[in-house]
């Protein structure tokens, strides 16, 4: 409709304009277009106008644009050159030299040449077209310039005498030499605005005549006098405007910025001129052209393109505006079918990105990558753009492009955390599959960012999923030897065993011996014995039955019957008390180290105060006993203590130091609960205490169940026991073994009351990872236990396994203390 239209009158010119850096954009409605420069003798041409007042629209239909001739419009008009009345170009050499004060215009009247001399007022130079010079001009020849009345061909001023006018819109007068016509395949145009050049008309105007310009009856007859002037100094430069018009018209195919030389297609059309210009940010030139009546919505082919560097341009967010403003198609898109908004978001550009959004424009819209604003802002990461756009359009957070990449993957991939959290927030599918079937964390593994990938992991995306590879996250995280995504993947349960199409784990996929390789190849082991025990049908009941207490844990499995884990009891570190015992603990009473320790290597203090003592350090630099310790009558064992000169490190401190070895807690498939070694243990090895509630024998006469209990006769004073009915440790678990491996000892640390040793129990010999180990019960125990059961030890050499006549309580008893009148 546009097209069909044509204006009556010439419409104002829009000024040049500047625009500041940081200047507030047209977006927020505070924008203006800066006033031109208040030079001196301004032209009522010139119009300031505030950007967002601006009715381009308006202006551009008022213009016409179907003004365009059809053959403007085709492909032959669109290599045609342009004009450039009416854009300034500052003097780069500053200020005015002296030469440049006077106007450098000449004028051209039936091939007389005539320099004007007048002042020049502004330091801004000007020229129709970028075959000639820039020149600087009064303030006459500045105000026939911009009414295209100096000729683009040869860039003098046809203002006398007898040359071309083109009137596309009416009364718009576009002047020229009929041997500065455009030519393109053999038709002539129009040097300023392409129109074909029939329509124009050859009018003659008298050297005084001023008037506008008429048609020329009698072309010859009526040829104004014009003096002859000496040679102007801009002759030389004339010659050259010649020579190079000769050439542009020999070469209608380049574009007039072009050299002769360079091999690139030049955009060179009124209406790319728009795209360009838009794109250099130029936007005094865009407002120049749209309110020529260019088309805001011109899709130039081949060149056009939003780069960033194109885009980087103060301006371009006000040309956008501008172009908004005059109508453009705001999803109009360039040869990578990018839009405005798609540069917009790319470049960062958060005001026109604002802009834009309010004016209409697409967010859906994809480039011929199928990319959309989303997927470009994140690739680079650009947070507010993301976050603005979201709020405006969220449902598109889950797009994906011709990859299937959506854009939380590009945040992933250049490890934008921020924006990957804003993005998971905002609810993005973490699980969506790319055309290679990756989700996001492959694409995590890939960038080896492990908080994201962790984020990824609590928003719930598949930790197994594999790609049409075969590839798991952990695949690739150890193809790309990312060791702390390969830890985060094990910790959270990854299938270290598991192949991808070429048969590898990820295992084969890293360096072997690299850090991810020893992380994995432990995991592999760690995971095969628990497949190994998933085959026996073992179920681990408890991670650590000790709930922390003990200094390494102790696990609980059972793979015998579906008993569950014995919680019928309180788990304590060390023994104590439910009724006052008066324990001494008197410091004073403590036998000085001194005496018989010097905790020295080689420590062999024998001091001994009782004859049933022998007050000396036992333990070995390895913290064991010697292989030679007496084991049918172990001595007791007094270990340094806060009482003694030594540190607290000192070598003879090793029960009161807590367990250290690993055990565990197992199903035995006849002895009830039993524990077990989870490691090589050297003889002499301090193994565990016989921990639990230390009570008098007259008090364990009453207790109904005696089968934890552990008599503490010494000879000396009241007997005592320790049950661990109710409160025990490990030691509660350690069943009966007629080829014991394990050997009872008392031993005093914090306190040297003789009532109450602690027991704990060494390796009488070496025990091997999975044993069961187990000590001596006694003889007293299975007298009296032997009428309800036999020893179930499995031993060739087993001395209990017949059931005998019951006589009275069982407890266990340590070797060297056996009752020699027990029954
Ligand atoms: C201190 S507990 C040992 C842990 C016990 N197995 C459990 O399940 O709690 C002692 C009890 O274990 C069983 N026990 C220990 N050693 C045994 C053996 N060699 N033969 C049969 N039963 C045994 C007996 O029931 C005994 O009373």
């Amino acid at each position: 409709m546009k097209k069909n239209q044509t204006a009556a009158v010439e419409k104002p010119v829009i000024p040049p304009v500047t625009v500041q850096a940081g200047a507030t954009t047209a977006v927020r409605g505070e924008s203006h277009v800066e006033e031109m420069e208040s030079g001196q003798g301004s032209h009522v041409e010139y119009t300031e106008l505030a950007l967002d007042c601006l009715d381009l629209k308006a202006q551009i239909l008022c213009v016409g644009l179907a003004a365009y001739s059809e053959v403007a419009e085709t492909d032959l008009a669109e290599e045609l050159p342009l004009c450039c009345c009416r854009m300034e170009t500052p003097n780069s050499r500053g200020g005015l030299s002296a030469l440049d004060q006077t106007c450098m215009a000449t004028e051209s009247a039936d091939g007389t040449l005539n320099r004007c001399h007048r002042r020049v007022m502004k330091q801004e130079m000007m020229r129709p077209s970028n075959t000639v010079h820039l020149l600087v001009l009064c303030e006459d020849h500045r105000a026939g310039m911009v009414k295209h009345q100096c000729c683009p061909g040869c860039g003098l001023f046809c203002r006398t005498g007898t040359f071309m006018e083109c009137r596309p819109y009416g009364s718009i007068s576009h002047r020229f030499h009929r041997d500065c016509a455009s030519i393109l395949k053999d038709r002539k145009f129009c040097p300023h605005c392409g129109e074909d050049a029939c329509g124009a008309k050859e009018v003659t105007v008298p050297k005084a005549d001023l008037s506008p310009s008429v048609p020329r009856l009698n072309p010859g007859s009526s040829l104004p006098a014009v003096s002859v002037v000496a040679t102007p100094p801009s002759v030389p430069n004339m010659l050259r405007i010649q020579g190079l018009r000769a050439k542009k018209s020999s070469e209608p195919q380049r574009g007039r910025d072009e050299s002769p030389t360079s091999n690139q297609r030049r955009s060179s059309t009124p209406t790319r001129q728009l795209y360009i210009s838009a794109k250099q940010g130029d936007l005094q030139k865009v407002i120049q052209l749209l309110v020529d009546g260019k088309d805001p919505n011109f899709l130039m082919e081949g060149q056009n393109r939003w780069s960033p560097g194109d885009l980087q341009c103060v301006n371009l967010s006000r040309c956008v505006c501008v172009h908004t403003q005059a109508g453009a198609n705001l999803d109009m898109f360039d040869e990578d079918q990018r839009t405005p908004l798609m540069a917009a978001c790319e470049n960062n550009h958060l005001d026109t990105v604002k802009y834009l959004l309010r004016a209409g424009a697409s967010v859906s819209h994809k480039d011929i990558m199928g990319f959309t604003c989303l997927h470009l802002a994140a690739k680079l990461g650009h947070y507010n753009i993301i976050h603005h756009l979201l709020s405006k359009a969220s449902k598109y957070i889950n797009c994906q492009d011709d990859g299937g990449w959506t854009p939380i993957t590009w945040a992933i991939e250049y490890k934008h955390k921020e924006l990957v959290h804003l993005l998971l927030a905002k609810g993005a599918d973490v699980n969506i599959r790319d055309k290679e079937e990756n989700v996001c964390l492959h694409w995590a593994a890939l960038s080896g960012c492990d908080d994201i990938a962790q984020a990824l992991l609590e928003a719930r995306c598949d930790l197994n999923a594999v790609n049409v590879h075969g590839d798991t996250p952990l695949h690739v995280a150890a193809r790309e030897n990312h060791l702390e995504c390969v830890m985060l993947f094990l910790s959270r349960g990854a299938d270290v065993s598991q192949r991808n199409r070429d048969g590898e784990t990820a295992l084969d996929c890293c360096a072997c011996g690299s850090k991810v390789w020893t992380a994995l190849n432990t995991n592999k082991k760690l995971t095969d014995a628990r497949r190994g025990r998933e085959c026996r049908g073992e179920r681990v009941l408890s991670r650590d039955i000790s709930r922390g207490y003990e200094a390494v844990p102790i696990t609980c499995v059972n793979a015998v019957d579906s008993e569950p884990l014995p919680e019928n009891f309180k788990y304590i570190p060390d023994s104590c008390v439910t009724s006052p015992l008066n324990i001494d603990k008197d410091i004073t009473h403590l036998q000085c180290s001194e005496v018989h320790c010097t905790c020295t290597d080689d420590c062999s203090s024998s001091t001994c105060i009782c004859g049933q003592l022998s007050l000396r350090c036992w333990y070995d630099s390895e913290g064991r006993l010697p292989l030679d310790f007496c084991q049918r009558e172990p001595p007791v064992l007094f270990e340094c203590n806060h009482a003694c000169s030594c540190w607290r490190t000192c070598r003879n401190r090793v029960v009161q130091n807590g367990l250290r070895v690993r055990l565990q807690l197992f199903r035995t498939q006849n002895m009830g609960w039993g524990v077990r070694a989870m490691q090589d243990i050297p003889q002499g090895t301090f193994i565990c205490e016989y921990v639990g509630e230390i009570i008098t024998d007259g008090e364990a006469d009453k207790r109904e169940n005696d089968s934890f209990l552990f008599t503490l006769d010494n000879k000396v004073g009241d007997a005592h026991c320790i049950d661990a009915r109710l409160f025990g440790n490990i030691g509660r678990f350690i069943n009966h073994l007629c080829e014991p491996n394990l050997l009872a000892v008392r031993v005093f640390t914090m306190h040297q009351d003789l009532r109450f040793p602690r027991i704990a129990f060494f390796s009488s010999r070496s025990i091997r990872t999975g044993d069961q180990i187990g000590f001596d019960y006694g003889d007293h125990y299975w007298r009296v236990k032997s009428k309800y059961f036999g020893c179930q030890c499995g031993s060739n050499k087993c001395r209990h396994s017949v059931a005998k006549k019951c006589v009275s309580r069982s407890s266990f008893f340590p070797p060297s203390s056996l009752p020699d009148d027990e029954v």
